[in-house]
């Protein structure tokens, strides 16, 4: 039983000293984020802290001085007690002039801190690969870290300095009460620790619930997004979904208040409880010092003095105990972070910017492939090889692992079995930028930036973002030309309509300016197109292709399509089903085959007959 309590005690006070460490975390962030306003931080967090011991023993000195001089009635005394006077003024004014300087370095510090830790975030964001983004821990990791980015760190640290500056005080009223009496001062460190415990205790619970609750937390996130954004709206009005939407939302918020609110009065009862203990403490020591004073044993200014260590010194205590309770919410923050920032990124070992076999073309080897968790392959000894210059569409039932396909081919994933190789080398052994740039991608969920015209096919190749020249060229390769001159700025349109001079197009019209963003690859060999004219009326999707295969004689390319039709003029026909290749051959073999691709191919020109 007393092993147990001590391990206990043991273990609250280990889980206290942890949020030390992220403290001097916290500071050592600030330093590199400005040295010189880390510097006036520190030094007004000390001068804050002492000077009220020099103001309490300066008062103590006026009083002794003003009995001394009302009975002298010698100018040199009153003298001296105007002179300790004007010394209190002046500190008082130094005292003032600290505290502004804290804050006006932490409003500075805020600033900056805030902007360093979101580009540390997003520059860590930038490293990732896409099996982290579909990881909802480390999603939430992530969410929880750019959440309060510009508030915790600085918080952090303005808490620690706080609680060296209350300590100071702290200490240098202890150092003045010493003179009166050490048990007077033992006795008030004793009657403190039980409140101290319960609150590091508290502080401790309240930073376990929070954690925990990071998945509630993002789900609210989540309903507030779907409730206040432009491109759900559409479909909860329609749906009429805003009512079930708001009540899911009213009903996390109701669970975790109903958390908050056990924990909130819990802790403030027992922080009551125990603070009265160390209150009845100070009362304790208060009545000795008035009985003292009574006996003749201190002088009258002594007793203003220790009057004003009381006061303040509880004030200062109380703000010690909070700045704890904040700490640890704040280290959870900063734990966070530091997970989400020290997460190691596998980072491949390759630096190839050329094949082995230059003209090989493509190669599937074997390859398998399970998303992460998964228990059942998305492909399955996949092998097919495509030569340069040659077309080849895949089709397939929905889920059969058409775009998987193309996530490992881009490199987004790595096979689980196999090799996929460009060129004769593997794609594991290529440099990630040379490799992207050989390739040309555009997926069904393509991103509709809400920038010009001009830049949403410009992104398709950064290097020459703002070309107007490739602007055109690639626009006319996606058959978007047309419609582009017809926008009121052309390709200087804006669009989307997250700000005030945005346009929308239609579904079809996006997938020709995503179109264009392959085409502006002009240096790719390989073009993906996964389902890029779905929302396109048949005839442009034949122009599409026909013109497509004109311009592009001498690239690889890799179409998904549903559509036979467009299908069908591929050199190479890849069918999938269930992760594994079907059957592969031309229009012709595939037909003659009289398989799956024969019926399918049978039951579509049924419904256009
Ligand atoms: N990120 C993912 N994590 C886990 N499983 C996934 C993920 N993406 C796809 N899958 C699964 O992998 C299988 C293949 O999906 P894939 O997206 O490749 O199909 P598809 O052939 O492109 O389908 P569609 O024609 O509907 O676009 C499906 O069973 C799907 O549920």
């Amino acid at each position: 039983m007393q092993t147990r309590r001590f391990q206990r005690f043991i273990g609250s006070i280990s889980q206290f000293l942890s949020i030390f460490r992220y403290c001097g975390r916290a500071i050592a962030l600030v330093w590199t984020t400005n040295r010189r306003l880390t510097i006036g931080l520190a030094l007004f967090t000390l001068v804050g802290g002492l000077v009220p011991a020099v103001v309490a023993y300066v008062g103590k000195l006026i009083v002794d001085a003003v009995v001394l001089a009302s009975q002298t009635r010698l100018e040199s005394d009153r003298m001296a007690a105007i002179g300790y006077l004007g010394f209190e003024a002046v500190m008082v004014a130094i005292q003032s002039g600290s505290k502004q300087g804290l804050v006006l370095s932490q409003s500075l510090l805020r600033v900056l801190l805030g902007q360093k830790v979101n580009e540390l975030i997003l520059g860590k964001a930038l490293t990732l690969n896409l099996a982290h983004f579909e990881d909802s821990e480390f999603y939430d990791k992530m969410t929880r870290a750019r959440r309060e980015a510009s508030t915790r760190p600085l918080s952090l640290v303005g808490r620690t300095f706080g609680l060296v500056q209350d300590s100071l005080t702290l200490i240098t009223y202890g150092g003045l009460l010493i003179q009166f009496s050490a048990w007077a001062v033992v006795m008030l460190m004793i009657a403190a620790v039980p409140a101290f415990v319960a609150e590091t205790r508290f502080a401790g619970e309240a930073f376990r619930l929070f954690r925990w609750r990071t998945p509630e937390t993002r789900e609210q996130n989540y309903l507030e997004w779907l409730i206040g954004n432009e491109s759900p709206a559409m479909e909860i009005r329609l749906y009429q979904l805003g009512g079930m939407l708001l009540d899911r939302y009213r009903a996390i918020f109701h669970r975790l208040y109903a958390e908050d609110r056990d924990l909130t009065i819990r802790r403030g009862l027992w922080s009551y409880g125990l603070g009265l203990v160390s209150s009845a403490a100070f009362y304790g020591a208060y009545v000795w010092i008035v009985w003292e004073t009574i006996a003749g044993q201190i002088s009258l200014g002594e007793l203003t003095m220790y009057l004003v260590v009381f006061r303040q010194g509880q004030s200062a205590f109380a703000s010690i105990l909070s700045s704890i309770g904040g700490m640890y919410e704040d280290s959870l923050y900063l734990s966070n972070l530091y997970e989400f920032l020290g997460q190691e990124i596998p980072r491949s070992l390759g630096s190839a910017t050329r094949g082995s076999l230059p003209g090989d073309g493509l190669r599937f080897e074997h390859v398998t492939f399970y998303y992460p968790e998964a228990d059942k392959p998305a492909l399955k000894d996949v092998s097919f090889h495509l030569q340069p210059g040659e077309k080849l569409a895949i089709v397939g039932e929905n889920g059969s692992g058409k775009t998987t396909l193309i996530k490992l081919l881009t490199r987004l994933y790595t096979p689980t079995e196999g090799r996929i190789l460009l060129d004769g080398l593997d794609l594991q052994a290529w440099d990630l930028e040379a490799l992207q740039r050989r390739i040309g991608v555009i997926f069904q969920n393509f991103m509709k930036y809400q920038f010009s015209v001009g830049e949403n096919i410009g992104v398709g190749d950064v290097l020459n973002l703002d070309d107007r020249d490739r602007w055109q060229v690639a626009s006319d390769k996606g058959n978007a030309i047309s419609f582009i001159k017809d926008l009121p700025e052309s390709f200087d349109t804006r669009l989307g309509r997250w700000f005030k001079t945005g346009r929308e197009l239609s579904g079809g019209q996006w997938q020709r300016i995503a179109l264009s963003r392959a085409f502006m690859r002009s240096s790719a060999d390989l073009l993906v197109l996964d389902e890029p004219t779905s929302a396109m009326d048949a005839e442009s999707e034949v122009q599409i292709f026909d013109r497509f295969r004109e311009m592009t004689p001498d690239q690889m390319a890799i179409l998904i399509s549903h559509r036979f039709s467009t299908v069908r003029m591929a050199d190479r026909i890849l069918v999938m089903s269930a992760g594994t290749v079907l059957e592969q051959g031309s229009h012709e073999q595939l037909i003659e085959l009289g398989g799956r691709y024969a019926h399918l191919f049978a039951i579509q020109a049924a419904g256009y007959q």
